[in-house]
């Protein structure tokens, strides 16, 4: 038998390296270190992991044998408990992640040697489903990874080898081996039956999932200038992502980073003093800020005495001088109010917490990075490098004449967002060209011991510009900032001229017509946002985004109300669900199409989950398509009423409407969680 000293030793260095890939890992998952796969210490450290696995379940083999002859039990693998389904059966299962849960564990048994590697699954094309409904199509790179160790085996072999190693699962009906290795996965009908189910008596609920204290920067436009399209990206992005952790389960703080401190404020304070000396008394009618801020501009480039003033207003607000917060409270006001306006039309929600918040934490902030010696001279100014190795561009921590940056009010905000909002998770739902400066500050919170990645997690929801038709940057014809105020009110225009096209008008009552050209006005707006790919570039288009063909809101609004139309139309009373089940009305998905319906509306979890991952929500509306059109396929093949000549209603195929019935309530919640509010006519 082999000397259980270098048994021992290979196992520690074992254990080490599983160590040290497991926080990889973690880091990968995170979004971070996502080169390290191209870094060739991994590679190695990799390749040696899987031989020392390799040879561990030899030794393991050899001394189970031993044993064996010993007569005593032997014990190499850990029995696999086929994975549970949850006991509150009210919870939506994620069929991927249980899937991946339970290949991972097929993995390990067949392969102990590969123990921790984790199974890949994606779901099937369901115009595919000869090629079963998911794919597990770890056999590859399985292959290639044990062939590094010295073991070579056919992807196909190893395919077999994993099927073998499946635990039972109700969720799946058979697994086969095709092509390559590519393992299929056959749902199972009666689960899907009972999971349409239970998601009709007890509503659409989330899948389960660990819950998180969640921070959303979103919005945060700056006091004094003009909301722009950027900050409406953010608006909408950010809500839609509030929305989907909020029915996640997490706790979740939406906090607007409102712009409201810095230089300019001495500028607007010295020239409202000037423009409105009755300010302490009497509210000022400033009306139009921008056009305020561009006089305050003028004057503080031209006049030099001005200048000197505006420098000393800042100091005194920054003191705490009262008068001067009071101008600067009048300012904020009028921007804030500009701002309420467009949240409320957009139905968002937001809590201010700006820059001006961090004043006294930004001093508190500078203390403790000198005291940690990260702060250094340059120039007069005190900077900071994120990196170590003082790389990159440095962070201004306090500029030569002693104010404080941009910089210096994101590092107090993540630190009290960390350490006193305990929060977990930051999101800063900001354009593409924040990116450096956003790196930066994690990068620096984490050099000064405020941001720890074992246990916070920080994500930058980064977007694209948006572009006019032209394909320039979106501008007024005569090339100004598009206010967003008008913008809105060209939506509602171009809905209603959409709305009566179609003669709408001829069909509702005015109020009904209101809230449908309400509905579709802030919808597309919101929908053509969210249904393309935020890292890129977007057009906006309100002839696009108002087409009622293709994956655009008209489409899915009317789609929509037209699904809830069924059961209304039936004759029969369809308002409590459960009672029409419990009366013996079978949901039995015979139909092929009912089939393949419902296996479309159980992969909701599934997109939940993996936006919560990656922050993207396109994912979502291409749901929401999918499921529109999969439902026509339906509707189109399976009768739901069947009507005779003379238009009587003949027979009411009572498990089809509640197929109808589901269908709608998924899409409901995902129209909630993409800001769509549906109406019941349009
Ligand atoms: N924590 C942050 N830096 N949030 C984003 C702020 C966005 C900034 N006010 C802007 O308009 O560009």
């Amino acid at each position: 038998m082999s000397s259980i000293e270098s048994e021992t030793a290979a196992l520690s260095e074992m254990e080490r390296l599983t160590a040290h890939l497991r926080t990889e890992i973690e880091k990968t998952k995170r979004g971070e270190g996502l080169e390290f796969e191209e870094d060739e210490e991994y590679v190695k450290l990799q390749t040696e992991n899987t031989k020392l696995k390799h040879r561990l379940a030899i030794l393991n083999k050899a001394i189970a044998a031993e044993k064996n002859t010993l007569g005593a039990a032997a014990e190499v693998t850990t029995k696999y408990q086929p994975a549970e389904l949850p006991v509150a059966v009210n919870e939506m299962i994620s069929i991927t992640e249980h899937l991946v849960d339970l290949f991972t564990n097929a993995i390990a048994l067949a392969f102990p040697e590969l123990a921790g590697t984790q199974a890949i699954i994606s779901p099937v094309n369901a115009n595919a489903a000869k090629f079963g409904d998911y794919q597990c199509n770890s056999a590859m790179s399985l292959a290639k990874t044990l062939k590094a160790a010295g073991v070579n085996k056919s992807p196909r072999d190893i395919a077999n080898e994993i099927v073998k190693n499946v635990a039972q699962s109700p969720l799946v009906g058979k697994t086969e081996v095709a092509g390559a290795g590519f393992i299929n996965v056959f749902l199972q009908k009666d689960y899907a039956v009972r999971a349409i189910d239970t998601l009709l008596r007890k509503g659409v609920n989330p899948p389960a999932c660990r819950k998180q204290r969640i921070l959303v920067d979103f919005s945060s436009p700056n006091i004094a200038k003009q909301m722009h399209v950027g900050h409406l990206r953010s608006t909408i992005i950010g809500e839609s992502i509030c929305r989907l952790l909020e029915f996640l389960g997490h706790d979740v703080l939406r906090v607007n980073h409102l712009g409201d401190w810095g230089t300019q404020f001495g500028m607007l304070i010295a020239h409202l003093e000037d423009r409105f000396p009755n300010f302490l008394n009497e509210s000022p009618p400033i009306g139009d800020l921008q056009a305020f801020y561009k006089e305050s501009k003028k004057r503080f480039d031209e006049d030099e005495a001005f200048k000197k003033r505006a420098y000393n207003c800042v100091v005194l607000l920054q003191g705490g001088d009262a008068n001067s917060t009071k101008a600067w409270n009048q300012i904020c006001d009028v921007s804030r109010q500009e701002f309420q306006k467009i949240y409320d039309r957009l139905d968002v929600t937001l809590e201010p917490i700006g820059e001006s918040f961090y004043q006294s934490r930004m001093i508190e902030v500078v203390k403790y990075l000198a005291s940690k010696n990260l702060l250094e001279e340059d120039d007069g100014r005190k900077i900071m490098w994120a990196d170590e190795s003082s790389s990159g561009i440095p962070l201004t921590i306090v500029k030569s004449d002693g104010g404080f940056t941009y910089d210096t009010s994101d590092m107090a905000a993540i630190r009290y967002r960390l350490e006193e909002q305990k929060a977990e998770w930051l999101i800063y739902v900001v354009d593409s060209g924040q990116s450096t400066h956003l790196q930066n500050i994690y990068r620096a919170a984490e050099r000064a011991g405020i941001f720890n990645p074992k246990i916070h997690r920080a994500d930058h929801v980064n977007f694209g510009v948006v572009l006019g038709e032209d394909g320039k940057k979106f501008k007024t014809r005569s090339g100004e900032t598009v206010k967003l105020s008008d913008l809105l009110d060209e939506g509602l225009k171009r809905a209603l001229d959409k709305l009566l096209e179609k003669e709408r008008d001829k069909v509702l009552t005015p109020e009904e017509l209101k809230a449908a050209q309400e509905s579709v006005a802030y919808g597309c707006i919101k929908y053509a946002d969210l249904s393309h790919n935020r890292t890129n570039e977007y057009v906006f288009s309100f002839d696009k985004m108002l087409e009622d063909r293709g994956n655009t809101a008209v489409y899915l609004l009317y789609a929509f109300t037209r699904i809830c139309s069924i059961s209304r139309n039936c004759g029969e009373d369809f308002s409590d669900l459960a009672k029409i089940l419990d009366s013996g009305t079978a949901i039995d998905l015979a139909h092929e199409k009912e089939w393949k319906l419902a296996k479309t509306l159980l992969k909701f979890p599934d997109v939940l989950v993996k936006i919560s991952k990656d922050l993207l929500l396109h994912t979502l509306c291409e749901f929401c398509y999918e499921i529109c059109t999969v439902f026509s396929e339906f509707y189109d093949n399976c009768y739901c009423i069947e009507k005779n000549k003379s238009g009587e209603i003949v027979k009411v195929n009572r498990g089809r409407i509640l197929l109808c019935e589901a269908t709608a309530a998924v899409l409901k919640q995902c129209f909630y969680i993409l800001g769509l509010k549906p109406v019941s006519k349009i």
